[in-house]
C-alpha cells in the first residue's frame, strides 16, 4: 500500500517511474536517477552507490523520500546488488534531515501522506537485506542522522562542521519512539537518553567515542572506505548474514508496522499543535537569519 502511495506521489510530481527504473539498472555506467536520486551500479561488484541529489541541503521533502523509497526497492528486487553505499552527492552536507517546509503551514491530509513516506523510507533502510554503509560526507542532523543509524555500517569524514546526531528537541519537537529504538540500538539506552534529551550533535570524534559511526576517516577515504567495508561483509554468506540482521531488527520494525496508522495520527495532531508550528517557523527564520 505504502508503495503504491508513493508512485502516486511521484506520478503527481510528474516523475517518469521508467526513467527512475533505468536509473536502477544494472549497467555498470553511472546512471542517473529521474531528479534527486544518483545511482552508480557496480554490478561486477554486486554494489551500488546511491548520491543524495536534493540541493541545497538534500532535506527529505516528499518527492526526494519517494524516489528514495522506489530506488531501495528496485535495488533491493534486483539480485545483483549485494550491497549499498548511501552518500551525498555535495559533500558537506549529508542530509539535513526532514523537509522543514514539508511540516509547515500545510493540511492533515499532507502531513499524514509526508510521515508514511518517512516510515516507508525508515523501515525500506531498517530491515534491507543489502548490506547499506553510510558514507556520511557531511552534516547529517536528525532524519539525515536517522538515515545513516538505520544502515549496518557507518563511515564519517573527518570534519568538524559534519555533525550528526538526532536534534530535534532543538527545533522544539519530540523525536518519535523508532527514531529513540533506532538510536538505543545503536548506542545503548543511557547515551541515547542524554542525547535524545539534549538534541546533541555530535562531531566526528565524540561521534565515534559514543558510537554513532564506526570509523571516522579523511574526508577524500569516505568513499573507499565504505567500499572495503561492504566488501568484507559480502564474504560473509547472504542468508546467515540477512537473518541475523533480521533477528536483531525485526523486533524493533514490527512495533512500527503494528501501530502505524496511530503513529501517523499522533505526528499529524502533534504536527498540527499552534505551538509546534510556531516553533518551526522560528526555527526556520533562525536558519534564515544566521545567513544575513
Ligand atoms: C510526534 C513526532 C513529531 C515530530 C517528529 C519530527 C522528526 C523530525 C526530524 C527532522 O529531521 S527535523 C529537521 C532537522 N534538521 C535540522 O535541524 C537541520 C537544519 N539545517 C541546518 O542546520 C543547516 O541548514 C545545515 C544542514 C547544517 C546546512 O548548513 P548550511 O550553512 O550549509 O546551509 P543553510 O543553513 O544556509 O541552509 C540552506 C538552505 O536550506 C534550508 N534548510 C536547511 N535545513 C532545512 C531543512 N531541514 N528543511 C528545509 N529547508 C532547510 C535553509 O533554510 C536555507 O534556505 P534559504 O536558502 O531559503 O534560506
Amino acid at each position: 500500500m505504502a508503495l503504491v502511495a508513493a508512485r502516486g506521489t511521484l506520478l503527481r510530481a510528474g516523475v517518469r517511474l521508467g526513467t527512475e527504473a533505468a536509473a536502477c539498472g544494472r549497467n555498470g555506467t553511472r546512471r542517473s536517477a529521474s531528479h534527486r536520486v544518483l545511482v552508480e551500479p557496480d554490478a561486477a561488484a554486486g554494489i551500488a552507490t546511491i548520491k543524495f541529489k536534493n540541493p541545497p541541503v538534500n532535506s527529505l521533502t516528499l518527492e526526494f523520500l519517494t524516489e528514495l523509497i522506489i530506488c531501495l526497492e528496485k535495488l533491493e528486487n534486483d539480485k545483483t546488488f549485494r550491497g549499498v553505499i548511501l552518500t551525498s552527492n555535495s559533500p558537506g552536507i549529508f542530509s539535513a534531515g526532514l523537509d522543514l517546509r514539508e511540516m509547515c503551514g500545510k493540511n492533515p491530509a499532507h502531513y499524514a501522506e509526508y510521515w508514511r513516506a518517512v516510515q516507508e523510507l525508515w523501515l525500506k533502510l531498517y530491515v534491507s537485506n543489502m548490506i547499506l554503509v553510510a558514507a556520511i560526507n557531511g552534516a547529517s542532523p536528525a532524519g539525515g542522522c536517522l538515515m545513516s543509524l538505520s544502515c549496518d555500517y557507518r563511515v564519517l569524514a573527518d570534519n568538524p562542521r559534519y555533525k550528526v546526531g538526532l536534534n530535534e528537541t532543538l527545533l522544539g519537537i519530540v523525536a518519535p519512539f523508532w527514531f529513540r529504538d533506532t538510536l538505543v540500538n545503536t548506542i545503548g539506552h543511557r547515551a541515547s537518553e542524554r542525547a535524545l534529551q539534549l538534541g546533541l550533535l555530535f562531531p566526528p570524534a565524540e561521534a565515534l567515542q559514543v558510537g554513532m559511526v564506526d570509523q571516522v576517516v579523511p574526508e577524500d577515504q569516505v568513499h573507499s572506505t565504505a567500499l572495503s567495508v561492504i566488501t568484507q561483509w559480502l564474504a560473509i554468506p547472504d542468508h546467515a548474514r540477512q537473518l541475523t540482521k533480521s533477528m536483531m531488527r525485526k523486533a524493533t520494525t514490527d512495533n512500527l508496522i503494528k501501530q502505524r496508522e496511530a503513529d501517523i495520527q499522533n505526528f499529524v495532531s502533534f504536527i498540527s499543535r499552534d505551538s509546534i508550528q510556531k516553533s518551526l517557523q522560528m526555527y526556520i527564520e533562525k536558519l534564515k537569519q544566521k545567513k544575513s
